[in-house]
This record gives C-alpha cells, sequence and structure tokens, in this order.
C-alpha cells in the first residue's frame, strides 16, 4: 500500500497519474467521494462520485478500509475488490490524506509505505491552486488555510519529498518505490533457492 499525501495542490495528483503511467505493476486505489466531479473527472476513474446518502449506506455496510472528512466533503477508500488483490501480493497507490494515512497505518503497519510530498513554499502551493484553474477563490482559500495544519503531520510519514521540479519528484517517488519493493520482508517465497537454503 503505497500512499502519497501532500497538502491540496502540492501535485500528488500529478505525481501519481505519472507513477501509473510508468509502472505497470501499481494500480490505484479508486477513491469514493461526496465532492461533485471537477472538469474532465470521470467517474470509476479519478474517483467513485456518490450523495451523501449513499456514503452513509457504505459506512454503514463496512465497506470502507478507511474514510475521512476534508474540505467539507467525505472521502474514503473502498474495500471492494483492493482486499483480495492486497492478498495477492498486488501494489495499490493511494491519494490520500494524513487522516486517512493513520487508518491504514493502525491496520497493516507492515505493508503501508507512507511518502509526503510538500511544496518548496506557501507562495509556491497558493500559485499551483490558483494556476490549476478548478476551485474558486473561496475554495482555494480554505484549502491554504488547511495546508498548515496538514504540514504539521508530516512527522506520521516515511518519506519527504519536495516537489519543487516535478521530474525529479516523480524519479525520487519511483526510488522509493523500488527501495520499499527490494526489502528482505517482502521478498519472502519469492526467491525459491535462498528458501530452499534456509530449510
Ligand atoms: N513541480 C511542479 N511545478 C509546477 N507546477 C506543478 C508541479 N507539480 C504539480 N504542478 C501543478 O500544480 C497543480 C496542482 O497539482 P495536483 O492537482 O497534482 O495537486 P494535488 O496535490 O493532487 O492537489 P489535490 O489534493 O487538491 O488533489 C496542477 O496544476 C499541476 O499541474
Ligand atoms: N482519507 C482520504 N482522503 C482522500 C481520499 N481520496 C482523496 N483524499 C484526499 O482528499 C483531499 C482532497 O482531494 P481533491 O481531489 O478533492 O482535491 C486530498 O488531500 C486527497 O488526498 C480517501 O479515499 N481517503
Amino acid at each position: 500500500m503505497y500512499i502519497l499525501s501532500s497538502p491540496s495542490g502540492a501535485g500528488k495528483t500529478t505525481i501519481s497519474r505519472m507513477l501509473l503511467g510508468a509502472d505497470e505493476e501499481i494500480k490505484l486505489s479508486v477513491s469514493v467521494t461526496t465532492r461533485p466531479p471537477r472538469p474532465g473527472e470521470i467517474e470509476g476513474v479519478h474517483y467513485h462520485f456518490v450523495s451523501d446518502g449513499e456514503f452513509d449506506v457504505m459506512i454503514e455496510e463496512d465497506d470502507f478500509y478507511e474514510w475521512a472528512p476534508v474540505f467539507g466533503y467525505r472521502y474514503g477508500t473502498p474495500k471492494g475488490h483492493i482486499r483480495s488483490a492486497l492478498k495477492d501480493g498486488q501494489d495499490f497507490l493511494f491519494d490520500i490524506d494524513w487522516q486517512g494515512t493513520q487508518q491504514l497505518y493502525q491496520k497493516d503497519q507492515q505493508d503501508v509505505v507512507r511518502v509526503f510530498i510538500l511544496p518548496p513554499s506557501l507562495e509556491e502551493l497558493q500559485r499551483r491552486l490558483t494556476g490549476r484553474g478548478t476551485d474558486s477563490a473561496e475554495v482555494i482559500a480554505s484549502r491554504m488555510e488547511r495546508a498548515r495544519a496538514e504540514i504539521s503531520h508530516w512527522d506520521g510519514y516515511d518519506y519527504v519529498v519536495i516537489n519543487d521540479d516535478v521530474e525529479a519528484c516523480f524519479a525520487k517517488v519511483r526510488q522509493i518505490l523500488a527501495a520499499e519493493r527490494m526489502k528482505r520482508q517482502r521478498q519472502t517465497g519469492l526467491i525459491p533457492f535462498v528458501r530452499e537454503l534456509m530449510l
């Protein structure tokens, strides 16, 4: 479970899309949200867009690994097909906030890798939120307001990467993933001759 978090606008969606385009071994965990779609966002690809009532039913039916309120809407990771795929060793990428990260980490510390992406400065963060052109001035102001609180949670992460140059940041995020995949505890059962030597 490879988690990318950041204050809104720092670039985690950009980095996530680059990673998904470059690495066939990892799949995106598509979240459920009560937020309305932005222009260009596609149901089932970027999010599953649901009503408040539908989200309530999913909570009641214990359909979420984690969920959290963010910016006045609710967002959650559905168990869906992820549960069995994770058991089969499939890697998943999660673009979720610090609250969801804490919940996933509490459930499964062994299999969670937490990466926090920081913008080079708060001024640049504001420029990116404005330049993206998807949110009103009011929404941008509230996301900037919340950025400070989100950044205070950076100590709940294994890695911190500054997204100044997007290609450099992407390269670092790939390097972390590559190194994590090589961890000895993740190789169990994968190298038959080593397993035989240990018998
Ligand atoms: N290194 C970078 N330099 C300049 N612009 C960038 C960089 N990385 C991302 N951006 C731009 O910043 C804007 C915000 O990026 P993105 O949507 O990926 O952020 P995010 O962290 O996923 O935000 P949210 O949490 O709101 O979804 C986009 O317009 C993106 O193209
Ligand atoms: N705890 C969770 N947070 C999530 C999930 N999906 C997305 N998010 C986070 O919400 C904010 C806002 O996203 P936006 O697309 O509206 O800009 C951002 O920090 C995401 O990482 C989730 O399933 N659980």
